[in-house]
């Protein structure tokens, strides 16, 4: 069975060298870790609205009801009280027999990634169906590593790089996924193929994130917990769509307080509104956030971007980044080295707003989903160089690795502040299967030395 060892299908040699430059160590052990799988499922509860012993009863049913005796354990971390673990079925992925009788469907990378998660297919996701597949048919589905199937495709595609995924059953036929498909107002929307199991071992629920819970990743909950929002405080959250950090500083707050939110996407704003009508503290704004702060204001300011120095409390600079950690990577979004190049300028000028929007004393968290060291632990050496007001603090919850050896920029005790996450075993919670993530917290001296 085919299965990719580097996230960068074609362009390996060049972004593998890219990463390389700005990854001292352990390349030959990340790249096949990006391919692979977290094994591990995460829901974050809302705690305003539902205990997590009711969730987790919720959970549970649904596993039963789909698993009977074979569901899955759901289980917390002592570290992360509103979280809830679940973990992957009890069957290898190389015991998954292949039939080679059942039809074929193909799916884009990104699906993949997506069912090898957990997920459904939904109909956007379907490059091609065989002609003649009935509704309620078993099919075998696969990615399309090259890129190369044709969306409509309706022979079989013969291809020595795609990749098995699972068995599902198909919920649309042919012609209710490519009818009238030219017209984007009619395209198809919903579930085409309801996946019964994949070769991950993750369980096949589907996303059920609503307003109790929502499904993310381990080390996004840590980042929240890692900047510590309290009740009553003022919290600039510059980066915020789709606003699932920011709806957890919420809850932490009890929804007491303010949360500024800014994001320049006008699309990714207004589709996290939903998201956010059951909280009173969070407002947001189309806003550029390399142009939050107005160095002339006068004073604290409580008004809309841009604001004077000092206005808040907290900032989380949660960055644009390239996106690396993401897992599992069948084929990465990211093409060229050039694009891997431009993030540590974007990084360095919203962190340069941070710094002056934060008031002495307030803390602040960088973070990011890659695993470059340029937009890592390279941009806080940086940040440490051209801010002497900023001290690194300690980011705990600590459950990943500390940071990578930067020597000598940063000392071996400063890495120790910081928590990557990256290939399990390195992680200081055993086991934590889950996606890149980078987190350093910093808090501003409360006078100039
Ligand atoms: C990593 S995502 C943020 C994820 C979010 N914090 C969450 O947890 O749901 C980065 C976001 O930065 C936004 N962004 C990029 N450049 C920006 C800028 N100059 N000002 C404000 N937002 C920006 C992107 O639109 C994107 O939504």
């Amino acid at each position: 069975m085919f299965y990719p060892k580097t996230p960068f299908y074609g362009k390996a040699l060049l972004l593998e060298n890219e990463v390389l430059k700005a990854n001292s160590t352990a390349l030959s052990r990340l790249l096949p870790w990006l391919c692979q799988t977290p094994r591990i499922t995460t829901y974050r509860i809302n705690t305003l609205r539902i205990s997590v012993a009711d969730y987790k009863a919720q959970l549970q049913a649904k596993l039963r009801s789909q698993y009977g005796q074979k569901a899955p354990n759901v289980y917390g971390l002592d570290e992360l009280p509103e979280m809830l673990c679940i973990a992957p079925l009890d069957v290898a992925a190389e015991d998954l027999p292949v039939d080679d009788h059942l039809k074929q469907v193909i799916v884009d990378t990104s699906c993949g990634a997506a069912l090898l998660r957990g997920a459904h297919i939904f109909a956007p996701g379907v490059l091609a169906m065989e002609s003649n597949t009935q509704l309620q048919e078993l099919v075998n589905v696969y990615a399309d590593l090259p890129g190369k199937c044709k969306r409509g495709t309706a022979t079989r595609y013969v291809c020595d790089e795609k990749i098995f995924l699972g068995v599902g059953q198909v919920q649309m036929q042919r012609h209710q996924l490519y009818k009238n498909n030219e017209k984007e107002e009619s395209s198809p929307t919903g579930i085409a193929v309801r996946m019964q199991r994949n070769i991950s071992g993750v369980p096949t629920l589907g996303d059920l994130s609503d307003a109790n819970g929502l499904l993310q990743n381990l080390p996004s909950i840590v980042c929240v917990r890692v900047l510590g929002p309290q009740p009553g405080e003022r919290i600039l959250d510059m980066c915020a769509a789709p606003g699932n950090k920011t709806t957890h500083m919420a809850e932490l707050m009890g929804d007491v307080g303010t949360i500024v939110a800014l994001d320049n996407s006008a699309n990714r704003l207004r589709a996290m509104q939903s998201k956010l009508a059951n909280y009173s503290c969070i407002e947001t704004h189309q806003f550029d956030a390399t142009k939050a702060w107005h160095a002339a204001g006068n004073g604290p300011s409580s008004g809309p971007p841009p604001f004077a120095s000092d206005s808040f409390d907290r900032i989380l600079l949660d960055a644009p980044c390239s996106g690396l950690g993401n897992r599992p990577q069948l084929c990465s979004n990211v093409k060229q080295a050039k694009v891997l190049q431009s993030y540590p300028h974007i990084q360095r000028n919203l962190m340069a707003q941070a710094v002056p929007l934060l008031r002495p004393g307030g803390i602040l968290v960088y973070s990011t989903c890659t695993i470059t060291e340029a937009e890592c632990e390279q941009l806080v050496a940086w940040t440490l160089r051209k801010f002497p007001q900023l001290r690194l603090m300690d980011a705990t919850p600590k459950l990943g690795a500390p940071g990578l050896p930067l020597h000598p920029e940063l000392s071996a005790e400063q890495c120790a502040l910081l928590q990557r996450f990256g290939p399990s075993a390195e992680n200081r919670v055993p086991n934590l299967d889950t996606v890149g993530f980078f987190i350093a917290k910093f808090q501003k001296a409360s006078e100039l030395r």
